[in-house]
């Protein structure tokens, strides 16, 4: 994404604008090298916190080619977000949105990202959370772990992916763990997911190329399924009706193949990396924290001796799920000091003041979410992995711009309760089958995504609190 304009745009001052004080860096490239630059995810890094402390929480600088409001400012990063479609959109490069397609609910403004918000929304809302999505997340999770062996090492995000990958494809498409079909369209998803996070260089062999090349043969595998679909329907063979989003969209919308691919690869990728490294992180923290550990044993023996007593042996069930207080602290916690979402991208589409700075037209604005989850005046010893604040936090610090993982406004997260759900359920099985260990070192780092350099290696060893 660098930017290759040749100097940097200096029309502010000759409108006279009041931009926020901040420097430009290189011609070519301003300070996106020093803003890439990466860092551990329970911090701000280097390059930020040496500029809020020149510069204040509003700066100015040049970025991935354009010129750049950052924001470490929790209130400005609100206002952006709650004007989303009316003075700012987002501002993916074009390469980047050439990949995720025209009509991905990520790139799309106005009322058709109203609509394709609206089918995701409802396709994972609270009742096919409890009716659908629950019992497959308590299932999926329970398959990953019976694989887990004693005493092997075993990178955790591997299998952290291999469960959210798995409930996404199910419940958009009815596909099965472990089947040809789903293994094709998991390398495929990974092909396609690397290049939406690669530089934009479109050669034989570059991780870009290969992106695209995916993205067609994703969405000749859609035209092929949607086909099929609609065949058995007419037929009247079809079994799964609205049972998956295929479904649901054929008989809720008119969406065509190519739409449908664009809504399926936003939910991969919206959904799939962001809870398998919130999971991956779960397992990270939990790791030196045994006080959370055992408080959430004890939350989870609790629910299941009351569905014992009740005589229940199935999955876990919505009324299971809603004692899951504490598991929610964790989830909380997880996602405040984790800083999955660092940041998002955004454009200024007229001037616009705020705090007696002017935001030029065009510009991009970068609200940091995680300056406020790191941010000492808010969250008392931030760096500290701390559930139990969840359990009595002021009101003053969960101001809603004080704890944005999942972003405000019209175009925040459309699958915020699957995540905390699925990250809930995962915690179940895992605090009452197994002890675990970082087998090697291992930190989260902010890249694209946060990543784990070796994909946090854990060792594991059953135990049998539930007879
Ligand atoms: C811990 C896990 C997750 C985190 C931290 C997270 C975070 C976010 C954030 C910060 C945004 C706002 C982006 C913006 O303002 O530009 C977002 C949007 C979105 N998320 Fe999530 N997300 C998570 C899980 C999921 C899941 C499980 C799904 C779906 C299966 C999902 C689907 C989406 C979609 C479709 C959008 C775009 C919404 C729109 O443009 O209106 N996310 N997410």
């Amino acid at each position: 994404f660098l930017g290759l304009k040749l100097g940097h745009d200096n029309g502010w001052k000759k409108k006279g604008l009041k931009v926020p004080p901040g420097e430009m860096g290189w011609p070519l490239l301003g300070e996106t090298i020093a803003f890439r630059r990466t860092h551990p995810c329970t911090s701000l890094g280097q390059y930020m916190e040496e500029h809020v402390q020149k510069y204040g929480k509003i700066y100015r600088s040049h970025i991935f080619g354009n010129p750049t409001i950052i924001s470490a400012d929790a209130e400005l990063n609100r206002f952006v977000l709650m004007n989303d479609n009316r003075l700012f959109e987002p501002s993916f490069p074009k390469s980047v949105a050439d990949i995720l397609g025209k009509t991905s609910m990520l790139v799309l403004t106005g009322e058709m990202h109203r609509y394709m918000k609206s089918l995701s929304v409802n396709f994972m809302g609270i009742a096919r959370l409890r009716n659908n999505f629950l019992g497959d997340s308590d299932k999926y999770t329970k398959l990953n772990l019976n694989t887990w062996k004693e005493g092997v090492v075993f990178p955790a995000k591997e299998e952290a992916c291999k469960i959210t990958f798995n409930l996404m494809v199910k419940n958009i498409l009815s596909m099965r763990p472990g089947e040809p079909e789903t293994e094709r369209l998991r390398f495929l998803y990974m092909a396609f997911m690397k290049g939406v996070i690669s530089l934009p260089l479109n050669f034989p062999g570059t991780a870009y190329r290969k992106a695209i090349q995916s993205r067609a043969t994703i969405l000749k595998t859609i035209e092929r399924l949607m086909k099929e679909r609609i065949e058995q329907k007419e037929a009247g063979t079809d079994k799964i009706g609205e049972g998956d989003l295929l479904g649901f969209v054929l008989e809720q919308s008119n969406l065509d193949a190519e739409q449908f691919g664009d809504l399926l690869l936003g939910l991969l990728f919206g959904g799939h990396e962001t809870s398998s490294t919130a999971i991956t992180m779960v397992l990270y923290f939990l790791h030196d924290s045994p006080k959370a550990v055992e408080h959430l044993r004890e939350e989870h023996l609790e629910i299941v001796r009351k569905k014992k007593a009740r005589g229940e042996t199935g999955p876990l069930t919505w009324e299971d799920y809603k004692q899951m207080d504490f598991s929610q602290c964790v989830v909380s916690e997880t996602l405040r000091l984790g800083n999955i979402i660092k940041f998002v991208h955004r454009k200024a589409v007229t001037d616009v003041q705020f705090k007696g700075y002017d935001i030029p037209s065009g510009w991009s604005v970068i609200p940091i979410f995680a300056a406020a989850h790191l941010d000492p005046n808010v969250y008392e010893n931030p760096q500290k992995f701390d559930p139990w604040r969840w359990q009595s936090i002021s009101s003053s610090t969960a101001r809603i711009d004080n704890y944005m993982p999942f972003g405000q406004g019209l175009r925040n997260c459309a699958g915020l309760e699957l995540a905390k759900m699925e990250i809930a359920v995962f915690l179940h099985h895992l605090v009452l089958n197994f002890d675990w260990e970082l087998a090697e070192p291992d930190h989260p780092f902010a890249y694209a995504f946060p990543e784990f350099e070796k994909g946090l290696p854990i060792k594991v060893r059953r135990i049998s609190l539930v007879n």
